[in-house]
């Protein structure tokens, strides 16, 4: 855990911590020394702490009643952010909500919240490190069941718990190191040591390579992409519609239709997967579409594995960028036999449609996150995890000929690389870019 690295605002903040907009209840939170004091001014007398109880919440400066709902109060330091905490469950109407709002706001050293600041004051209290502040980050934006477990372990320290690891045996490492600066006249005890820190070190440098090199749970936060390409006309769109049952493309029977990037997201036996249709590759025939094409070239890199469509009547060759997977489906085998093909659908009737996919959900398990494992989630722990590697690299590059000083300073550096991630060091330049991803009452 974290320990508090910056004075807590002494402000009570107070938030609408459910969905915006009409909903049958919302939940107002309020966090900070005076959120009791809010809420008996709100409520009436404290309720029992952590018991639910139904009063009438009214304005402090009229007593005009806004609402009958449940009230809670939360003292702290148990709580979800470490301080004094309350929640009052109203009626869900935006009238109520503003007027809850504006009576707590009302209220002398109540403030509205920033985005993220519940989980910032969290984080500031050491009740969860960023890894964890992530995790909860990824939980409220997971749309599908595997990233709803990668971000509920990341979320409950699964991420954290390795990367600690690993720093710990970094640190046992650079204590071994360091026996040899304390005893630089018995040239015994510094070899023993060193032969013993390279052998702790080796091993664990090769660990956390592998976690570094597995970008499945990247991968997985971000979904599979599927690019469609192919000829105009070729049936892109109406492939698209049909995987994503809904109409999200333009089909029309002239070529050169799509011109947009067009993206769907897809669920696909719990992963996420990205359908992206694209213009079909021509000769353009104006500016716009001579965009679209360079866009669908563009989408054909970013792929994860670029689906190639034909039309049966007519077969062409992938115009793809070479290191791109992929897939030949042939399309409109209503129009004509087509068994010779692998991929052979109709998007038209929906034959093939079931087994392409059932391929793209195998073919997206491979390539994410299950969900199960603790990897690495964002560009933000793949850098910290390379800069480590770097640093241990250099150290056991040198490791024969190199002063006791300079090899600890690189074990040092590789150290606080992985504390990067969990918070333990280099907070400041993270914090604001973490947190300002949440909505405002998280
Ligand atoms: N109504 C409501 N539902 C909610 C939340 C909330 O704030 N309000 N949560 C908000 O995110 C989530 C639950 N997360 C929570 C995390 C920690 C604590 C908490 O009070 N922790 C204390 C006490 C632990 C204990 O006694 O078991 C602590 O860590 O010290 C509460 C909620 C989901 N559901
Ligand atoms: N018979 C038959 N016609 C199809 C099938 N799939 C698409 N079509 C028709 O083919 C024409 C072109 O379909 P689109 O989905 O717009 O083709 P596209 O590849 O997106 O074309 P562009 O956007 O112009 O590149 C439309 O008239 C579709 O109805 C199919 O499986 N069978
Ligand atoms: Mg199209």
């Amino acid at each position: 855990m974290t320990q508090p690295s910056a004075p807590i605002s002494r402000d009570t903040i107070v938030a609408l911590s459910s969905a915006p907009g009409r909903a049958a209840v919302a939940v107002i939170r309020l966090s900070g020394p005076e959120a009791g004091t809010s809420l008996a001014a709100l409520c009436g007398p404290l309720p029992e702490p952590r018991r639910v109880s139904l009063r009438t919440i009214r304005d402090p400066r009229t007593s005009e009643p806004i609402d009958r709902g449940f009230a809670l109060w939360l003292p702290g330091p148990n709580t979800q952010t470490g301080e004094n905490a309350a929640e009052m469950h109203l009626h869900g109407g935006r009238a109520v909500i503003a007027a809850a709002l504006d009576a707590a706001l009302s209220i002398a050293g109540v403030r509205m919240a920033e985005p993220g600041e519940f989980t910032r004051r969290a984080f500031l209290a050491g009740k969860l490190d960023l890894a964890e502040a992530e995790g909860l980050a990824d939980l409220l934006e997971a749309e599908t069941e595997a990233q709803r477990r990668q971000a509920l372990a990341q979320s409950s320290g699964a991420l954290s718990v390795r990367i600690n690891g690993w720093r710990d045996r970094v640190v046992e490492v650079m204590a071994l190191v360091e026996a040899g600066i304390d005893f630089s006249d018995e040239s015994d005890v510094t070899d023993a040591a060193r032969a013993q820190a390279y052998d702790v070190l080796t091993p664990l440098r090769e660990e956390i390579a592998v976690a570094l090199a597995d970008t499945r749970g990247e991968r997985l936060r971000e979904g599979f992409r599927v690019a469609i390409l192919g000829r105009p006309n070729a049936g892109k769109s109406s492939l698209l519609n049909a995987l994503a049952r809904r109409e999200a493309a333009i089909v029309a029977a002239e070529p050169g239709t799509t011109r947009d990037v067009i993206e769907v997201q897809m669920d696909l036996g719990g992963l996420p997967v990205v359908l992206v249709d694209t213009a079909g590759l021509r000769e353009a025939r104006d500016a716009a579409e001579m965009e679209g094409v360079r866009r669908a070239g563009e989408q054909a890199k970013a792929a994860d594995l670029v689906i190639w469509l034909e039309d049966v009547a007519g077969r062409t060759e992938p115009e793809v960028p070479p290191e791109a997977r992929v897939w030949r489906v042939v399309n409109k085998i209503d129009t004509a036999p087509a068994a010779e093909f692998a991929h052979r659908i109709s998007a038209r009737t929906g034959e093939g449609l079931d087994r392409l996919a059932a391929a793209l959900g195998a073919a997206a398990a491979d390539a994410l996150n299950s969900g199960g494992s603790a990897g690495v989630t964002r560009a933000r722990h793949r850098d910290a995890l390379a800069a480590a590697v770097a640093s241990i690299d250099t150290a056991l590059d040198a490791w024969t000929d190199t002063p006791d000083e300079i090899l600890a300073e690189l074990l040092r550096r590789a150290a606080d690389e992985l504390g990067r991630v969990t918070g333990r060091v280099g907070v400041e330049e993270v914090l604001g870019r973490i947190f300002s991803t949440f909505c405002i009452g998280k």
